[in-house]
């Protein structure tokens, strides 16, 4: 059967990947979190994985240079690339909100909006009739606010302890985020039975 790539978010969620994936018998022997390498084939030599930033993850997989991508939710909704999703891996859990110095929304004209996600932040707004400036930025979001750089912050939560530790609070709740199976469209068609087969093999290990 043909060989299948596939990219894998680096950073929090990487260990989790490669676990589900060992546990799906996909074995990737020179894969640690301290390697500088981005490719590695299995042990059956029925997959590569490259090894990209997170956010990039959906691009890989829209252009056609990864057939499959295990990506945040995060990213796949800042992306909106044109690919199938296919499954919820139930890891890397989190939620997005909006958050600031206080519990509603306060603003003089016009809301600003600091985000790592800024299509997010758009797309929420817009849906609500609220019109907004947004400041885009790469971490440590929640310093705008604090700093009156921004009024608000659309960001990932967890555990909450990053806003507690900087006076911010939720104001609104939003998308539920966990990792995710994204597929390439074309590959779908055109690898169908490899693609299937090993998504029959990670529905069984979350099962
Ligand atoms: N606090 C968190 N708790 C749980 N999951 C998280 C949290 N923050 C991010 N995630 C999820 O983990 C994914 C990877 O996060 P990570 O911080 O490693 O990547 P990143 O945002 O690309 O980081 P960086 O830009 O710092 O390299 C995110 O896309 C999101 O889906
Ligand atoms: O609710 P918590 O458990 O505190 O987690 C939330 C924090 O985790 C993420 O940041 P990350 O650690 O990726 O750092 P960053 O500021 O570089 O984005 C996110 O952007 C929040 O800042």
């Amino acid at each position: 059967m043909e060989s299948i790539t596939l990219a894998l978010a680096k950073g929090r969620t990487s260990k989790n990947s490669i676990s589900l994936l060992q546990m799906a018998g996909y074995h990737f022997d020179d894969f640690d979190e301290d390697t500088r390498k981005l490719v590695f084939d299995d042990h059956h030599k029925r997959m590569k994985l490259i090894s990209v930033k997170a956010v990039d993850v959906p691009t890989y997989v829209e252009k056609g240079a990864a057939d499959i991508g295990i990506v945040g939710k995060d990213n796949i909704l800042e992306a909106q690339s044109n690919i199938y999703e296919l499954l919820d891996l139930s890891f890397g859990k989190c939620k997005f909100v909006v958050a600031g110095m206080s519990k509603t929304l306060q603003y003089k004209s016009r809301l600003i909006v600091a985000s790592k996600y800024p299509v997010v932040a758009q797309n929420h707004f817009e849906a609500k009739g609220v019109p907004i400036e947004t400041i885009k930025l790469n971490g440590s979001v929640e310093l705008a606010p604090l700093i009156g750089m921004a009024d608000v912050i659309v960001d990932i939560v967890e555990t909450g302890r990053t806003l507690r530790e900087n006076g911010l609070s939720i104001i609104e709740e939003m998308d539920d985020i966990s990792t995710r199976l994204i597929v390439n469209k074309a590959s779908f068609a055109t690898k169908t039975n490899a693609i299937e087969q090993f998504i029959t093999k990670i529905k069984t290990v979350l099962e």
